[in-house]
């Protein structure tokens, strides 16, 4: 029997990229950042000490930073059995953005430019919100610039309320986000406003238009919700979900994985909030899975609560618990199937400002017949892609070099 679990980490990057200047990201190491603050005590906030991953570390992840960077990070050495199969990945695509990283991921780089806005303020064309406004029959809009998701709610959440304009705002990202209450202005009303702006983004070559609900009453209680939806353009080619897919096997999405891949590939798709309930969720469908199956999920809460946030102890707690489970699925999975667990981007919770880093990713290749021992350097995420395509013995995408035979 033949099935791929795939884990997204998102944001769990593994060290600068060599083309990390292009970026102001040299130097960024998210694993190695907080493993590091975790040794010198500096994130001891819900949780105590050294960086403790020891089922990721198995998986070669200490191995993979390594190689990486050049040095273990802090509390990881070379003193462990390693059972999987274990690599670190260069980014091919442009851009260090999420559909970039799982398209890629997939086999499918993105080597053109995204569009961006880049004026940290007024950042929209007006041409671009007038229609947008007119066709949605709303007389004004507030934001307008750069922003981090949490930190605009603070500011302008409570204007939003009382004059009912919606929050336009984006960020480094090829990205269009639009922040509303979901009880004053309406999840319907948000999503549909969503679907007007993806439409009259098409000139603009935006990758994702992204729905930012919120609940709350006011600066210290406002909270977004987990009807978060991404609305983004389709890959531009056929990624290995859609080869899978028309081959008549099962492409099930957990998370955002669907909305990541605009539903390309996808054959069932289940939403869950949470780290705890993404990986209940993934348990629940790995047990299910029959023959010719992948199980796809993103683990969006690394990048979007605490890389994003900056929030080094959250993000080192979060990992912890992710790891705690990790024994869990080792125990469901047979022989022949392939586990892979990697990410899609950095986002580096100790660097300056709120953005993602351009880093390497880990690959952690487990089953499959896959012996346990490095895969190095591996020249794009693509390889993955290549991997699962050459694993369900589909044709070979166009990018990548398989490390299953
Ligand atoms: O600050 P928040 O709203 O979380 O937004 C972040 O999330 C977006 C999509 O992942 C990124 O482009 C970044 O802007
Ligand atoms: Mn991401
Ligand atoms: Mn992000």
């Amino acid at each position: 029997m033949k099935r791929s679990i795939i884990l997204m980490l998102d944001s769990f990057g593994l060290g600068a990229a060599a083309d990390a200047d292009k970026f102001g990201d040299v130097g960024s190491d998210t694993f190695g950042h907080i493993a590091k603050a975790c040794a010198e005590g500096l994130a001891d906030v819900g949780r105590q000490g050294p960086l403790k991953l020891p089922n990721l570390a198995r998986l070669g992840l200490g191995h993979a930073g390594f190689e990486s960077t050049g040095q273990f990070a802090a509390g990881f050495a070379d003193n462990v059995d390693v059972i999987g199969a274990y690599g670190h990945a260069e980014e091919l695509s442009s851009g260090k953005d999420t559909p970039s990283g799982h398209w890629e991921m997939a086999g499918v780089p993105v080597l053109y430019e995204w569009g961006y806005f880049s004026d940290l303020k007024n950042s929209f064309p007006k041409e671009l919100t007038d229609k947008i406004l007119a066709r949605a029959g709303l007389d004004g809009f507030l934001g307008n610039c750069h922003a981090s998701g949490t930190t605009i709610l603070e500011e302008i959440g409570l204007e939003h309320m009382s004059s009912g304009k919606p929050i336009f705002y984006t960020s480094a990202d090829s990205v269009f986000q639009i922040a509303c209450h979901e009880e004053t202005f309406g999840l319907e009303n948000l999503y549909r406003l969503c679907e007007i702006a993806r439409e009259e983004l098409e000139p603009y070559n935006i990758g994702r238009v992204i729905a930012r609900p919120f609940i709350g009453t006011g600066p210290a209680d406002f909270a977004r919700t987990g009807n978060r939806h991404d609305y983004a353009v389709q890959p531009p080619a056929p990624t290995v979900l859609d080869k899978l897919k028309e081959a008549g096997g099962e492409v099930v999405s957990i998370g955002k994985i669907a909305d990541i891949y605009a539903n390309c590939g996808i054959t069932q798709q289940y939403k869950a909030t949470g780290l705890e309930q993404l990986f209940d969720a993934t348990l629940e469908q790995v047990k299910r899975a029959g023959d010719n199956t992948i199980v796809f999920t993103n683990f969006v809460d690394f990048d979007s609560h605490y890389g994003h946030r900056r929030d080094i102890a959250g993000y080192a707690k979060a990992l912890e618990y992710f790891d705690s489970r990790l024994p869990e699925l080792l125990a469901i999975l047979s022989e022949d199937d392939f586990l892979l667990l990697t990410a899609d981007h950095g986002c580096d919770p100790t660097w300056k400002g709120t953005e993602h880093t351009r880093e390497h990713v880990p690959v952690l290749a487990y089953g499959a017949g896959l012996k346990a021992g490095s895969l190095g350097r591996r020249k794009s995420f693509a390889d993955m892609g290549q991997s699962i395509a050459s694993y369900f013995k589909l044709e070979p995408m166009e990018y990548g070099e398989s490390f299953i035979n």
